[in-house]
C-alpha cells in the first residue's frame, strides 16, 4: 500500500516536473519509506524496497535507462563533466593483431578510468542497430560481416572522464588511418579504412546511443572512485 503510493507519487512528479523534481520527491519519499518499512520489515527488506522504488522511478522516465541506487548517474555518465563517458571498441582486427592492452593503457595512461569492458561476438542485430546510420552504404554488409562472424572478438568498453568523448575521437585518429597523425591509434597502427582497429563514439548522443546499446545489463557500468583522482581530475 505505501509503496504503492509512493511509486505514484514519484511517478507524477517525474512526468509532471521532470527529473530533478522527481529526484528529490524520490529521495524524500523513499527515505520515508525506508524507515518504514524497516521498521515493520528489518533493514535488508527496506534497502531492497528503496531500491526498487529508485528503479521504478527512473524507468518511468527514460524506460530504456540503467541507473544505480547509490548516485543516480545513467550508465551513459554526465556529458560536460568529470562523469562524461564513450563507448570504445577493439575491432576484430584489433584483436586479432594483438592490440588490445595498447590500446586500453593510452587511455589508462592518460588519467581516463575504465567503467564497463566486455568480451564478445556481436549479434547481426547488435551491428546493424549500431551502424544504422550506414545502412544504405555499399560497404555495409561486409561492415556488419565483419564485425560478426567471430573470426575474432570485439572487446566493448566504457570510458569516463572530462571531455572524453571528444578526446577519444582524437586518440583514435582519422577514421581513414592514411589521414590519421602519427601518435594517434590510427596513425600508428594501420593503414585501411575497413580495418582501422577501432571505434569511438563521435557525440554526447551516440555515446548514450552505444553504451545503451552493448551495455545495459544490470551491473555492466561500475560507478568506482579512482585513489589518483585528486591528482588527475581536480580542478583548483
Ligand atoms: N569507404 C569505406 N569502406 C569500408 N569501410 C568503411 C568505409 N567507410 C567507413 N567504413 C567503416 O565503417 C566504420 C564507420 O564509419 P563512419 O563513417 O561511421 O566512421 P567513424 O565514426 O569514424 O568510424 P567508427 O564508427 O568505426 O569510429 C569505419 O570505422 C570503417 O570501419
Amino acid at each position: 500500500m505505501f509503496a504503492r503510493f509512493a511509486t505514484t507519487t514519484l511517478r507524477q512528479a517525474a512526468s509532471r516536473q521532470g527529473p530533478a523534481l522527481a529526484a528529490r520527491a524520490m529521495s524524500t519519499s523513499s527515505n520515508q519509506a525506508t524507515r518504514t518499512l524497516a521498521g515493520r520489515f528489518g533493514v535488508a527488506a527496506a534497502t531492497a524496497a528503496a531500491v526498487t522504488l529508485g528503479y521504478t522511478v527512473y524507468s518511468a522516465q527514460k524506460p530504456n535507462a540503467v541507473i544505480y541506487a547509490d548516485n543516480a548517474i545513467p550508465i551513459h555518465g554526465v556529458p560536460g563533466t568529470s562523469k562524461e563517458r564513450t563507448f570504445i571498441a577493439v575491432k576484430p582486427d584489433g584483436v586479432q593483431r594483438g592490440l588490445i592492452s595498447d590500446i586500453i593503457a593510452r587511455f589508462e595512461r592518460r588519467g581516463y578510468k575504465l567503467v564497463g569492458l566486455k568480451l564478445l561476438v556481436p549479434s547481426k542485430a547488435l551491428a546493424n542497430e549500431h551502424y544504422a546510420d550506414l545502412s544504405k552504404k555499399p560497404f555495409f554488409a561486409g561492415l556488419v560481416d565483419y564485425m560478426t562472424n567471430g573470426k575474432a572478438p570485439v572487446i566493448g568498453m566504457v570510458w569516463e572522464g572530462p571531455a572524453v568523448i571528444k578526446q577519444g575521437r582524437v586518440m583514435l585518429g582519422a577514421t581513414d588511418p592514411t589521414a590519421a597523425g602519427p601518435g594517434t591509434i590510427r596513425g600508428d597502427y594501420c593503414l585501411t579504412i575497413g580495418r582501422n582497429i577501432c571505434h569511438g563514439s563521435d557525440s554526447a548522443e551516440s555515446a548514450e546511443k552505444e553504451i545503451g546499446l552493448w551495455f545495459g545489463g544490470k551491473g555492466e557500468i561500475v560507478n568506482w572512485t579512482a585513489n589518483n583522482d585528486e591528482w588527475v581530475v581536480s580542478d583548483n
